[in-house]
């Protein structure tokens, strides 16, 4: 996409994404939410409530691998992380949370309203409910549930899940990490469920950046697995220059630090379009995965993928 331009000192400006993976079969229903949730996030008077608010709209949508809809792990449970970063550098994260649907709202606790980075797991989720914040949702629609129980779900420990998972992990309906240059319209007749996907926010008030991304991982991960959403640097970033939020294969994103990438090239002059297309070339080089990455600079907003497809939405009050 061509850089869009910057907004009015004052004025909000989002860009959000509904994640990199398959081509939706169905693209104008969900860009219509991607769309609304700009919408929300330009109502919030911060950067930081306007990333929240754009992404609690997408983690209530079952089109969306985030919240409600999320991928699904080796024991059937959907656990969700998110993390949020801005451009002073405070940053919080939370990671594999049964029953939480707004789990970027959650990271915003730990970023507000603690003096650590990252909470995990049953402490996060109490975390959640202490501060107000909807625990206990059942998180797995029944099109999840019916697809993970005709994969004759494994039993016994750790070791059984990693043999059922070793031909099944994302294969499901993120399909994150598949790139577009080989058969992408025959994997996507293949797919029971394309249409969703990670989603993630970047915001500017003209002065300041927020950025944020939440998930529910890959599908048919092992229990517990936790990717590059909520670890500072790949789901997610922001400083001074701007702020950027990655989807994609998340153990290939994590071992580049994309969103990291992305602002180190917005530090070094390059547009907003320019440094994500720059940082999803790198990604390619080292990895040959495929990921998507969203970035709001100082210029405006900018977006590139690798994979067959990711929708986004840009727009200011
Ligand atoms: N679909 C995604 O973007 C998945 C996410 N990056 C993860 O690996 O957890």
């Amino acid at each position: 996409m061509p850089t869009q331009p910057a907004p009015r000192s004052g004025s909000i400006r989002v860009i959000v994404h509904g994640g990199a993976g398959g081509a939706p079969d169905e693209p104008e229903p969900r860009q219509a939410v991607l769309d609304r949730a700009v919408e929300r996030g330009t109502e919030r008077e911060t950067p930081l409530g306007a990333v929240e608010a754009a992404l609690a709209v997408l983690e209530s949508d079952p089109r969306f691998n985030a919240g409600v809809g999320g991928a699904v792990q080796s024991d059937g449970v959907v656990r969700t992380d998110a993390g949020v970063m801005t451009s002073d550098r405070e940053l919080g994260a939370v990671c594999s949370m049964p029953g939480v649907e707004h789990a970027a709202s959650v990271a915003r606790v730990v970023h507000s309203e603690t003096p650590h980075i990252f909470v995990s797991g049953s402490h996060a989720v109490e975390l959640a409910d202490d501060f107000g914040i909807e625990t206990g949702v059942d998180l797995l629609t029944d099109e999840k549930r019916a697809r993970y129980e005709k994969e004759d779900p494994p039993q016994g420990g750790p070791r059984e899940h990693l043999d059922w998972l070793a031909t099944r992990f994302g294969s499901g309906d993120d399909q994150a990490g598949e790139r577009s240059d080989d058969g992408g319209a025959e994997r996507s007749e293949e797919r029971e469920a394309p249409d969703h996907d990670t989603v993630g926010a970047v915001a500017t008030d003209g002065e300041t950046f927020a950025a944020a991304t939440s998930t529910g991982g890959r599908s048919f991960a092992l229990a517990g697995r936790v990717g590059d959403v909520p670890q500072v640097g790949s789901g997610f970033f922001c400083t001074e220059a701007g702020g950027a939020s990655a989807t994609g294969a998340g153990e290939d994103i994590a071992r580049v630090t994309l969103s990291r990438r992305a602002v180190d090239f917005l530090d070094d002059g390059l547009d907003a379009q320019a440094a994500a297309d720059r940082a999803i070339e790198e990604f390619e080089e080292i990895t040959e995965s495929g990921a998507g990455v969203i970035v709001l600079g100082d210029d405006g907003a900018g977006s590139a993928f690798n994979t067959d497809g990711m929708q986004t939405s840009v727009g200011s009050t």
